[in-house]
């Protein structure tokens, strides 16, 4: 099948978008990307889409700013798809839609995304599988992790030996898959990855994100603050588990310089991902780093200096900044031929679960 698979993670920074071929087992070739950044303008109406489903909680009717959120995502959905329609002629058979999380309150059974696939479908002309999430947790599961399993498929590209391997990405939120040398898998979030960064360079003016590291590389790590943050109790639960990207706040942080805080958030998704490595029967032997963290420098450096072989997935012949798209893609096809999407120990679900809900076109056969 070839699949289109979209990605809008919780940094609100655009839209991912991949086009892959795949029998939801492997993938036989990676097709084009395409990323489309919001506007000031969308990205302010999905940020109030977000920030009121935070308000609202899941309790009572669904915030109005939901249907203004889900038209501008819908939007920019379509001119991803220009971009690589245009480039690629090829027929598509299925699209894979995540949207965007609006909130994620797994230990009450609910995680919401915005968005709109039926329209989507409409337009493209093409069935949409989204709702993914969605049937893990009717199963018991945490909704997340759900790109375990595309980890899985891709294990053999980065292998190079015997031994378990881990992936690891870095967006607004972390995540990390070990992947054992039998194909085991044991998945969850580890905890904040680049959100809180974000939330501090712009909560102090300083622009979207700590380019390249530059900030924490000048900053000293406040070690009391760093101690309170780990005390979170997240961190004493067991996986699986999965956070909201707003189940931590700069309250630590917030009487430190800029660059101290910077590096103090920085050793803390550091030092949260080392702490993950107790989870697995035995340390990966090499990590494959995904998401846009990766483009940190400063990061990347402890992430190696605290865990060993520590690796950017570009250098494996991987695109980094698409894992997770394509991954979408990839769930999407295995939905469709009724393969599990999700696992007892990725997400904590009763048995290997398939999901998804697929939108057709009406002019579809
Ligand atoms: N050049 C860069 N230097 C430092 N950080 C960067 C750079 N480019 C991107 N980032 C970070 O990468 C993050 C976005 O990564 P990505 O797109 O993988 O996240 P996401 O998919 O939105 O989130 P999630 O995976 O949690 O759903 C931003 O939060 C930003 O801080
Ligand atoms: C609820 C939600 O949207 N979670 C995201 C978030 O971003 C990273 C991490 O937290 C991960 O659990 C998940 O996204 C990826 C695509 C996943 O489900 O695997």
């Amino acid at each position: 099948m070839r699949v289109l698979g979209y990605m809008s993670g919780t940094s609100l920074d655009g839209v991912d978008a991949a086009i892959i071929d795949t029998d939801g087992h492997e993938v036989q070739h990676f097709g084009p990307t395409a990323f489309t950044g919001f506007t000031d303008g969308e990205r302010e109406t999905i940020a109030r889409a977000v920030e009121a489903g935070l308000r609202w909680n899941g309790e009572g009717a669904e915030p109005a700013e939901f249907a203004a959120g889900s038209a501008a995502l819908h939007d920019v959905h379509l001119r991803t798809a220009g971009k690589l329609l245009a480039r690629n002629r090829g027929a598509l058979d299925l699209v894979g839609f995540h949207g965007q999380t609006v909130l994620h309150r797994p230990e009450r059974g609910l995680t919401v995304q915005i968005g709109d696939p039926a329209r989507l479908s409409e337009d493209l002309g093409v069935p949409v599988v989204a709702g993914m999430r969605q049937g893990d947790m009717a199963e018991g599961g945490q909704g997340a992790p759900l790109v375990p399993v595309y980890h899985a498929a891709l294990a053999a590209r980065v292998g190079g030996g015997a031994g378990p391997i881990a992936f690891l990405n870095l967006g607004g939120v972390a995540n990390v898959t070990w992947v054992g040398a039998d194909g085991a898998l044991i998945a969850f979030d580890t905890g904040p990855a680049c959100g809180l960064i974000d939330s501090l360079v712009r909560s102090r003016g300083a622009g979207a994100c700590d380019v390249g590291g530059a900030l924490a590389a000048r900053g000293k790590v406040d070690m009391a603050a760093l101690g309170a943050m780990l005390d979170h109790p997240f961190f004493d639960k067991r996986g699986p588990k999965s956070l909201d990207r707003y189940d931590f706040s700069l309250e630590h942080v917030g009487a430190l310089s800029l660059v101290d805080a910077a590096a103090t958030l920085t050793a803390f998704t550091v030092e949260a991902v080392a702490l993950a490595v107790a989870a697995f029967p035995e340390p990966p032997r090499r990590w494959v780093v995904c998401g846009g963290g990766r483009h940190n420098a400063t990061m990347m450096r402890a992430l190696a200096q605290r865990l060993g072989d520590c690796r950017s997935a570009d250098g494996f012949g991987l695109r980094g900044d698409f894992i997770e798209a394509e991954a979408m893609a990839f769930l999407a096809a295995r939905s469709r031929l009724g393969l599990p999407l999700t696992f007892p120990n990725t997400t904590g679900v009763a048995r290997p679960t398939c999901g998804g809900e697929v939108w057709a076109p009406v002019h579809y056969v």
